[in-house]
């Protein structure tokens, strides 16, 4: 579904993303661990092909197709959504216009979808303009319900979201990639996904496949995510970074 291939990204002149080499394969939930500043989100914002984020060798391929120089709009079109850790106030454009833009001729009841998740009372709001953390990301949730993409970015789905609101939250996440079917890992019907987290909470909502760890823009390791997860809460990144200068040795 996702290869990337050996990409080096520059932002504001500066290196990045170092030679990344990942797949997310179609029906896979795919999870991205990382310390602050590693450039786990610049990773997604990159793939989604946000402007700021240059692309200075390797490619993106998404479906089979060489994306790596495509607007955004046609990976939205192709089936791209990303779910943003800090997406941008829009003062003076309503969350209602927005979502009736991305509906576009689908026929989608928005006040219906807002009300499921007690935001129908935002629609008319200036987008993101005084909203909460967790606000923020059922905004976003409800974009993503009614653009219905194939793949999934989702950045630190659980950020800012109190314990009642992350059930809610992370159930949501689990009904848009499994179709609001039961899905269990590797199931080719779910929707794709590649998912940063640093805690590991949406890992109660989500059957993950496989997890890969970016320090200092560079993939370390990859394996089972609950595995990595349990090593990184015990050892931290050091253990990921010895077994890459350790001949890139896997840990699964
Ligand atoms: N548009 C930008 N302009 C300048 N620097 C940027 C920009 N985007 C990212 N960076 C820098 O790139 C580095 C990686 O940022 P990124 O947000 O990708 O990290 P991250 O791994 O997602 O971190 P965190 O876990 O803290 O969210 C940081 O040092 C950040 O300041």
């Amino acid at each position: 579904m996702l290869q990337i291939e050996d990409l080096c990204v520059e932002v504001a002149g500066r290196p990045l993303l170092k030679n990344v080499s990942l797949t997310v394969e179609k029906g896979e939930t795919t999870i991205l661990f990382g310390p602050n500043g590693a450039g786990k989100s610049a990773l997604l914002s990159t793939i989604m092909g946000f402007s700021n984020y240059k692309v200075t060798s390797g490619k993106i391929y998404f479906k089979g197709k060489d994306i790596t120089e495509a607007p955004i709009d046609e990976r939205a079109k192709m089936g791209i959504g990303i779910m943003s850790q800090r997406p941008p106030n829009i003062a003076g454009v309503k969350l209602r216009d927005l979502l009736e833009i991305e509906a576009g001729s689908k026929s989608s009841n928005l006040n219906e979808m807002a009300r499921s998740i007690d935001m129908e009372r935002f629609l008319e709001r200036d987008i993101n303009v005084g909203f909460s953390g967790g606000e923020i990301k059922r905004s976003e949730l409800l974009q993503l319900s009614i653009q219905q993409p194939d793949f999934y970015l989702l950045d630190e789905p659980e950020s800012g979201v109190d314990p009642v609101n992350m059930a809610q939250v992370g159930n949501m996440i689990k009904n848009l990639i499994c179709d609001n079917k039961k899905c269990t890992a590797k199931d080719p019907n779910r929707k794709s996904a590649l998912v940063i987290t640093h805690t590991g909470e949406i890992l109660d909502y989500l059957a993950a496949d496989k997890a890969y760890i970016l320090c200092d823009g560079t993939v370390m390791c990859s394996g089972n995510p609950t595995r990595l997860l349990s090593e990184i809460k015990t050892q931290g990144y050091e253990e990921c970074i010895r077994c890459k200068l350790n001949d890139l040795k896997q840990l699964d």
